[in-house]
């Protein structure tokens, strides 16, 4: 893509949406919302929960459409019937889950979403060009389970890029990436804008809009509340905008005594079932009551695996691999653990924490039936199940449409808030957690993160498992990271600096020669 064919138009603005509506049901999603996109600009598109994002980028890029309101591109209506007429029109969009095919290389992947009968060699040369253009650096021939995440995304990228946007739409980019990672998706999208290409920017991270959006439109549910240049406000005014208050501080974990080592891990190795999945080699650590480890690393270096062996998903080869309050539960299914007052929030909600075809009510039973009484002799106590349900909604102030909605109808943040509020209503000894903040809103981050610290100093042991290198600073009070299966040793947080631990989550430790004694 060169800059001289981007011409500006006299017709009007590259896009505008005009008073653009939307339901479900009985929630308006999108309640008369006016959006304008100019050619160069980096537009991020900002709101708490729930407030109605993905739902208006869905419309603009033919997924949903509107029950009122306008699209306009260059300043003459359009219908977005499909995303086909949104990418004829020049809109692209990067989703956040990736849509790759695992077993092909990443030109094959991209030739998939080219017109019928472009040759794959055609298609790596392209990619070359594209790749060198715009600093993303990313080889064609290779297979796709070989990549990380944030090459993962350069292929979403710039397979994106092939089709010539001129508008680029994209939902949470940066959740997914290391600090280097993206730094250098920021130096990609400024390129781009540069070229005239315009971006609609969905993000939590206000820190990283303030550095790269030159104008914000914030919704609160459903409305546009505010626009402004994210530049000229403080990370404070603007999650005020997006909340309508003031968001509560985060207090730090004060001083205290550690208790009691509550979950301890001794040598676990595993030998993936899934091929492309990563081995978990002579990992060991403690946790004692009052303290959450942070476990920092990129998405892929075994962070699933272990989530599943802390909590009882795929058993361990040895009973004393696994011991939570003394008790040897490396063979112990996830239920005979939680018995035991663990619990566990994987960073999968719909699938793993949640069906999405339940009602909250329900979904409260997948993880209580085993401990809470809310079974018993064979029957249901559905009402107890409702008003636990009840309790996590106002706790986490989750947002929802009816009093007791389907999983599914919410939105990614406060299916999230749900998931992580359902386990911390147990009280748990030891809490196990995957990306407890991922796609949640600053204000509703701040509630679960102030959650885990009180929890903590309650006598817990709390593992975090976590991209968000803010967010492990922020609570824990000793670090260690993840990376190609090895942990590396933990060390206090107070002794560790973003630079440290990202060089471990580079994977400086994981060369060091161990002993894979536990390798099922
Ligand atoms: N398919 C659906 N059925 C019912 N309600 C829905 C559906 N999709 C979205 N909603 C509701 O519409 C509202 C807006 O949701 P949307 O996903 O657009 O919010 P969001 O701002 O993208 O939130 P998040 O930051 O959590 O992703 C929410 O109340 C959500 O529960």
């Amino acid at each position: 893509m060169s800059g001289a064919d981007i011409t500006d138009s006299d017709d009007g603005p590259l896009l505008e949406a005009r008073g653009i509506t939307k339901h479900f049901g009985t929630v308006i999603a999108n309640d008369t919302v006016d959006l304008v996109v100019r050619e160069g600009e980096i537009h991020a598109l900002l709101g708490e929960n729930g407030a109605g994002k993905s739902t208006l980028v869905k419309i603009l890029y033919g997924i949903l459409e509107p029950n009122g309101g306008d699209v306009l591109w260059r300043g003459r209506p359009v219908r977005l019937r499909a995303p086909s007429d949104a990418q004829a029109l020049g809109i692209g969009m990067v989703f956040q889950h990736f849509s790759l095919f695992e077993a092909l290389t990443v030109a094959e992947n991209i030739a998939l979403a080219l017109p019928k009968g472009t040759p794959v060699r055609d298609v790596a040369s392209r990619v070359r060009e594209i790749s060198r253009d715009y600093g993303l650096p990313l080889d064609p021939n290779r297979h796709v389970y070989s990549l990380s995440v944030g090459e993962r995304q350069r292929i979403e990228i710039v397979r994106c890029l092939m089709q010539n946007p001129r508008l680029i739409i994209m939902d949470e980019p940066t959740a997914v990436l290391t600090p280097q990672e993206a730094d250098k998706l920021f130096d990609t999208l400024v390129r781009l804008a540069t070229e005239g290409c315009a971006i609609l920017y969905i993000s939590h991270r206000l820190e990283e809009v303030k550095r790269i959006c030159s104008t914000a439109t914030v919704l609160r549910r459903g409305k546009v509340v505010a626009t402004c240049d994210p530049g000229r406000e403080t990370a404070a005014t603007l999650a005020r905008m997006m909340v309508g208050a003031d968001i509560a501080e985060v207090k730090p974990p004060g001083k205290h005594e550690l208790g009691p080592v509550r979950l301890k891990v001794d040598r676990l190795s595993s030998t993936p079932e899934d091929p492309l999945g990563t081995a978990l080699r002579d990992i060991s650590f403690e946790v004692r009551g009052g303290e959450i480890l942070g476990i920092a690393g990129v998405a892929g270096n075994g962070q699933e695996e272990l989530f599943q062996a802390l909590a009882g998903i795929v058993p361990a080869s040895r009973p004393d691999t696994v011991t939570i309050d003394g008790n040897a539960v490396g063979r112990a299914d996830i239920n005979a653990r939680r018995k035991l007052g663990a619990a566990f929030a994987p960073e999968e909600r719909i699938g793993e924490a949640a069906v999405a075809r339940f009602k909250l009510s329900d979904n409260v039973l997948l993880s209580g039936h085993a401990t809470e009484h809310l079974v018993g002799n064979g029957i249901i106590n559905s009402r107890t199940a409702k008003a636990y349900a009840a309790e996590i909604i106002q706790r986490f102030d989750v947002r929802v449409g009816s009093p007791d909605p389907e999983a599914g109808s919410l939105s990614g943040g406060n299916l999230q808030k749900f998931v992580v509020g359902r386990e911390m209503r147990r009280d748990p000894g030891v809490f196990v957690l995957s990306q407890p903040t991922w796609g949640v809103d600053a204000g509703a981050a701040a509630v679960i993160r102030q959650a885990l610290i009180d929890l903590a100093a309650a006598g817990s042991a709390v593992v975090v498992i976590s991209q968000d290198l803010d967010e492990i600073f922020q609570i824990a009070d000793s670090i260690a990271a993840i990376s190609h299966g090895r942990l590396s040793a933990a060390h206090p947080a107070r002794d560790m600096s973003m630079e440290k631990v990202g060089l471990l989550m580079g994977g400086v430790h994981a060369s060091e020669p161990t002993e894979d004694s536990d390798a099922a």
